[in-house]
């Protein structure tokens, strides 16, 4: 499959839209470290930041992000070629769950896959967007493969939880972009640590240090480590992401910083 898309003169051009800043592919190692959950966080705190921003779900088999951004409202036709993707809390998303029953399984094999991926880039009316996330499928098998080969302009942000089982496995994800020549902006170590509610102590249940030592094995940065808290969970669950739901929680501030350092990186 021939690369679909590419930059040109600092525009990363779609069919129908175009990508200002940046490209930015969510990866992870393994699945359920909170790739999704820090997709649309991410996400949100770069609208808040005053960017304009779309989400691409390209995890079509696993699709989450429509339940975690609270996302109800389907695709619209444009015309007959154009569709324009439905928009929450001021981001546009295009996945395979605004489509399809939560409950249902994708039963696609590859290239049909890379087909929705395709028609998300090729027949969606972005418009003008400053940032475009796409959550990829986790791990280094076929699927995300192909689709940073496809993309292969866009930087990599890689999610991990800290312990050495997980931070190996991500390691991989990183060594693949790599090979692909792809940028890696950096990693994002999620549930980094227990904060209690009452007494404020941090507990570190799945150790410490693994974002750091595996952003030091690719040359890469640790951008932040996030807390793991019940209100995460709960606002991904019921579609009240942290970034909107707790405008002033420490996860929320974090996330804005990381969207304040992947600006800074690209204004450079
Ligand atoms: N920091 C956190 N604190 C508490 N819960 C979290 C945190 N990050 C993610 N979660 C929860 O962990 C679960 C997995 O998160 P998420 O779906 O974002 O992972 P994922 O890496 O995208 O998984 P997959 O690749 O399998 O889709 C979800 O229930 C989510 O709410």
């Amino acid at each position: 499959m021939e690369k679909m898309y590419s930059v040109e003169d600092g525009w990363f051009k779609l069919e129908h839209g175009l990508v200002n800043e940046g490209l930015i592919a969510i990866a992870s190692g393994k699945g359920g470290v909170g790739k999704s959950t820090v997709t649309v966080n991410l996400a949100l705190a770069l609208h808040k930041l005053g960017r304009r921003v779309g989400i691409i779900d390209a995890d079509i088999h696993g699709f989450s992000i429509p339940r975690i951004i609270g996302l109800t409202d389907k695709p619209r036709a444009f015309n007959e070629k154009e569709i324009i993707p439905p928009e929450v809390n001021g981001v546009k998303v295009m996945s395979a769950g605004s489509m399809i029953a939560e409950n249902k399984a994708i039963i696609w094999r590859a290239p049909m896959l890379l087909g929705v991926l395709e028609q998300f880039m090729k027949d969606v009316h972005w418009g003008e967007l400053d940032y475009l996330l796409f959550d990829l499928p986790p791990g280094t098998g076929d699927m995300p493969l192909n689709i940073m080969q496809q993309i292969s302009d866009a930087g990599i942000l890689i999610v991990t939880t800290p312990q050495v089982a997980a931070t190996k496995v991500a390691s991989r994800v990183g060594s693949m972009a790599k090979q692909l020549d792809s940028d890696i902006l950096g990693i994002i170590e999620n549930m980094s640590y227990y904060q209690c509610d009452k007494c404020g102590d941090k507990e570190y249940i799945f150790g410490q240090g693994g974002g750091q030592k595996m952003a030091k094995e690719l040359d890469s940065k640790l951008l932040t480590q996030l807390p793991l808290m019940a209100t995460i969970r709960q606002g991904s669950d019921q579609g009240k992401p942290v970034v909107i739901a707790e405008p002033e929680a420490e996860a929320t501030q974090k996330f804005i910083a990381v969207a304040e350092k992947l600006i800074a990186q690209r204004a450079r």
